[in-house]
């Protein structure tokens, strides 16, 4: 039977409690720590066996921890010690994805540092070229630690190159110890003016170093160190721009900070410079283009220009028909000024009087800017703009056209061979006003040139081309006597170690590229397709003159009949008739309405493959060819 339940009132029970407690902890006050412990233990194991068990096992784990923690606090205090003091003496510099240094010090760890890690990644492309870039630099000034290269080495489009992966790394510089680190972080989604920008992972490193003394000065060096080694390669390169997307470009000026163009430049790409020389031209419009170049890029023009609130800028159209040297003059000039180039088309349906103001805005103090044929980029008076698609050509298709067709006066051959080109429809959103404004609105920058490229020049409006816009308009017109005779001398003149093997070197150059000069119709045939034919006997100057008779009456005919010429420079011979039908404009009309009655997209990739052709066409001349 339970025993019957207590009737006493909660707060006398509450006052038994409480006098209970008050005579334990006397007790225990006057109790020694281990008597109170053995009382406890002693209690707690008459409870129950398992509350026994369970208290033989945590007693000791619970007395060790409380002993070490005693020592984790002397722990904790020594590394924020010793964090503080490695903060005071530790130098760290942050590169952000967007610092050109960035890929240059990831390359140079590939080449010099790399040889212990265990954890790597293949470069990109960029990050290949760069390395390459480094290993010419080296071969030339005999830097320690890179293998020497074969000349086409660079060629090699396959080379495995390593950088290092996430993560980080040691190695030694001027005597210091240094880490480096790189990690990946995925930018934000960004909307900016309605573009839409994805997300897009991007690489930091850090370098950090042990100088108790030197600050961050051994990091600077080391940075120097690895920018020279670009820099100086970069002497043999001109680089090339192209405009590209908010958050894909890589632009040299914004130093890492989210900027909040929608458009600037991209990371640009080397090719190696091309010589004046190179490019040839009548010395009578050579002499006065180079000097008043050379004229405007010394430091004492510009500062008079200053003295005398003069815009320090400069604008020159250069016109003529196609393959005479246009591009390639503009390649060379930034060439042998180290300048570098960036490429603008204006038809592109990316570009917009908007667009084109922040890429001009972003433009370095010096530089090239090339705007290519710049008639054909359909830019108009906002008024004149038309609502329906324009007519435009691309540059490789025009150089598949006779160069005569359909010419009109003041025209060169790109007018004729748009009426007879495969065409292809394109808009462009740049305005006249728009272009204006760049060239010479008050944001315009200083110290650039301009170089505008036309074959139509009497089409382009009077407002873009009037002085003070553009200071020079210079004529590059087929080739002449001078022109032939120095391209066949350039050729064939080859000192011993350009000679291949059983290929024998001619002392009557001089005499035999004046019987060549000779055979050409002045001002008829242009130096593009010259060349062509010259490199068709590349090892053989007498058999370059013996074709030429063939070569000149092919090129007539061809302009008699008005057909393409281009199939010369390709070497091909005449082009079946079939084929020339198949790029008319009916044809081409036909195939227009088609991929319109397709739908918009259709026709939009076809607009896309256009520009792209363009651009590649471009970088062609503008960097392969220049090889
Ligand atoms: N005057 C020249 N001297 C040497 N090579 C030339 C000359 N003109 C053209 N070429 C060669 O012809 C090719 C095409 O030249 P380029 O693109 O510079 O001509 P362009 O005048 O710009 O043509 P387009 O008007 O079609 O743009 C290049 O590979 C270049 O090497």
């Amino acid at each position: 039977m339970a025993p019957p339940k207590s009737k006493m009132p909660l707060a006398k029970r509450l006052g038994a409690l409480y006098a209970l407690l008050t005579k334990s902890s006397d007790t225990i006050a006057s109790s020694s720590p281990e008597a109170v412990l053995a009382k406890l233990l002693e209690m707690l194991k008459q409870a129950s066996p398992a509350l026994r068990l369970a208290i033989t096992f945590s007693t000791p784990i619970i007395l060790l921890y409380s002993a070490l923690s005693k020592y984790g606090a002397v722990v904790y205090s020594f590394m924020a010690l010793k964090r503080y003091i490695r903060s005071k003496v530790t130098s760290q510099i942050k590169i952000g994805a967007s610092h050109p240094l960035q890929r240059q010090v990831m390359a140079w760890l590939a080449q010099h540092a790399l040889k212990d890690a265990h954890t790597l990644a293949l470069a990109d492309s960029a990050e290949t070229q760069s390395s390459r870039q480094l290993s010419r630099f080296a071969m030339i000034y005999g830097e320690e630690a890179v293998k020497p290269r074969d000349e086409d080495e660079d060629d090699k489009k396959d080379e495995l190159v390593y950088v290092p992966d996430i993560g980080s790394y040691t190695f030694w510089f001027g005597g210091y110890k240094m880490r480096f680190e790189r990690r990946v972080h995925s930018t934000p989604t960004a909307t900016a003016s309605g573009l839409t920008v994805p997300a897009q992972e991007q690489d930091t490193i850090v370098l950090s170093c042990l100088s108790f003394f030197a600050g961050a000065t051994p990091l600077q060096r080391f940075l120097e160190h690895v920018k020279n080694s670009n820099v100086d390669t970069d002497q043999a390169m001109t680089k090339i721009f192209r405009p590209a997307a908010a958050a894909a470009r890589h632009s040299p000026y914004s130093l890492g900070a989210q900027s909040t163009y929608t458009m600037g430049w991209d990371s640009g790409i080397s090719r190696p410079k091309r010589k004046l020389d190179a490019v040839t031209l009548d010395s009578k419009v050579q002499g006065p283009l180079i000097k008043d170049i050379q004229d405007y890029l010394d430091p004492r023009t510009k500062l008079w220009y200053i003295s005398n609130s003069i815009p320090y800028r400069k604008g020159v159209l250069l016109y003529g028909p196609p393959g005479t040297g246009k591009t390639s003059f503009a390649a060379a000039l930034a060439g042998e000024y180290g300048l570098n180039v960036y490429l603008l088309n204006l038809s592109s349906n990316k570009l917009t009087d908007h667009t084109l103001e922040e890429l001009f805005e972003q433009l370095p103090s010096k530089c090239i800017v090339l705007l290519e044929d710049i008639d054909s980029a359909g830019v108009k008076r906002e008024d004149m703009r038309e609502p329906v698609r324009r007519v435009k050509l691309s540059k490789r298709k025009s150089q598949m056209m006779t160069p005569d067709a359909g010419m009109q006066p003041g025209l060169f051959s790109n007018a004729g061979a748009t009426m007879m080109s495969t065409v292809s429809a394109q808009r462009s959103s740049v305005t006249l006003s728009g272009l204006l404004n760049v060239l010479d609105g008050v944001r315009a920058a200083e110290g650039r040139i301009v170089l505008l490229t036309s074959n139509n020049p009497d089409s382009l409006d009077k407002a873009l081309v009037r002085p003070g816009r553009i200071d020079k308009k210079v004529l590059f017109g087929n080739a002449s006597h001078e022109v032939a005779t120095k391209m066949f001398t350039r050729i064939f003149s080859k000192s011993p170690p350009q000679l291949l093997e059983g290929e024998q070197r001619f002392d009557n150059i001089a005499d035999l590229a004046k019987q060549f000069a000779d055979q050409i119709p002045l001002d008829t045939v242009s130096p593009a397709l010259i060349q062509c034919h010259l490199l068709g006997h590349r090892t053989d100057p007498n058999a370059a003159l013996a074709a030429t008779p063939v070569f000149v009456a092919d090129i007539l005919e061809e302009k008699r009949r008005g057909t393409n010429v281009a199939n010369f420079e390709a070497g091909l011979g005449a082009r079946p008739e079939t084929q020339e039908r198949a790029d008319s404009p009916a044809s081409s009309a036909e195939s227009r309405k088609t991929s319109q009655d397709l739908g918009d997209e259709s026709t939009e990739e076809s607009e896309e493959t256009d520009e792209e052709d363009d651009e590649e066409d471009l970088s062609q001349v503008m960097g392969l060819e220049m090889a």
